[in-house]
């Protein structure tokens, strides 16, 4: 369970959460979204303890980041916004030194990196350095990576960018089983078909902080729109953040 309180943070003269509180749920995919430069990765970026709120509290079951982050990282598993691979090492390299860092030893270390290899369908890439790998094979990497510790918490950022069909439909069977496992998902998107699908509720921020909190369905008969993206579009006044 994720919860955040009243959080802010500027940057020089740009405040870029203000106010910001919300929660996400053990069994639930929450979906954070907001336009361009709303704050969400300042959010994510807060809640796994990669930047400093000015003020605001995070709890990640019940623990802070800021004086518990050893026992919140092993608690979360993070998809970043950017994949930063190393070239010469392979996709099983990755995965067991991610796994590794997070306490794994021995027979489990070796049995959950194999699982997440399953999980993935990544035997054909799993021995090949990551040099030249197509965005999918990345996103599968990176993605082994955030589950092989098998994270109460998951935390992804705009997951969906640049794959194919088939690794879209692999990311998005993989956050179902998640959700059944009771586990809490928390991801952001500009993809709206993407969210109405996928998510149990859903968190709109504008400039920082929160304008609507519900599931799809409530915050489209909130606005008497039919489509989730025109209640969206409603709902943070323009149509800036989203993306076909
Ligand atoms: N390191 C930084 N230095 C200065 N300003 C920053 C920094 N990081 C974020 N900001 C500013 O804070 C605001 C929120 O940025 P953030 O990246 O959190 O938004 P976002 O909702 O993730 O946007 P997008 O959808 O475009 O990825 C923006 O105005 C951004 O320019």
């Amino acid at each position: 369970m994720i919860n955040v309180q009243d959080l802010m943070k500027t940057y020089n003269d740009v405040k870029a959460l203000n106010g910001l509180s919300f929660q996400a749920h053990d069994g639930e995919i929450t979906g954070l979204l907001g336009p361009n430069g709303a704050g969400k990765t300042t959010c994510l970026r807060s809640l796994y303890g990669l930047i400093q709120p000015d003020s605001g509290s995070v709890e990640v079951d019940g623990l802070t980041p800021k004086t518990q982050a050893l026992d919140v990282r092993r608690r979360i598993g993070i998809f970043p916004d950017k994949f930063g691979l190393h070239e010469r090492l392979t996709p099983r390299e990755h995965i067991r030194y991610i796994a590794q860092l997070h306490g794994l030893k021995g027979e489990v270390l070796d049995t959950q990196v194999e699982r997440v290899i399953a999980e993935l369908n990544m035997a054909d890439i799993v021995d090949r350095r990551t040099q030249g790998f197509s965005q999918g094979q990345r996103m599968k990497v990176a993605l082994a990576q955030a589950i092989v510790h098998q994270p109460k918490n998951l935390i992804l950022d705009e997951p969906s960018r640049g794959l194919d069909v088939m690794s879209t439909r692999i990311l998005r069977e993989l956050m179902f089983g998640l959700r059944e496992q009771g586990r809490c998902i928390l991801f952001s998107s500009h993809v709206m078909q993407e969210v109405a699908a996928l998510c149990d509720r859903v968190v709109i921020m504008v400039k920082g902080q929160v304008v609507a909190n519900d599931t799809p369905a409530a915050l489209c008969e909130q606005t008497g729109e039919a489509s989730f993206e025109d209640a969206f579009v409603q709902l943070i006044g323009t149509d800036e953040g989203i993306m076909a």
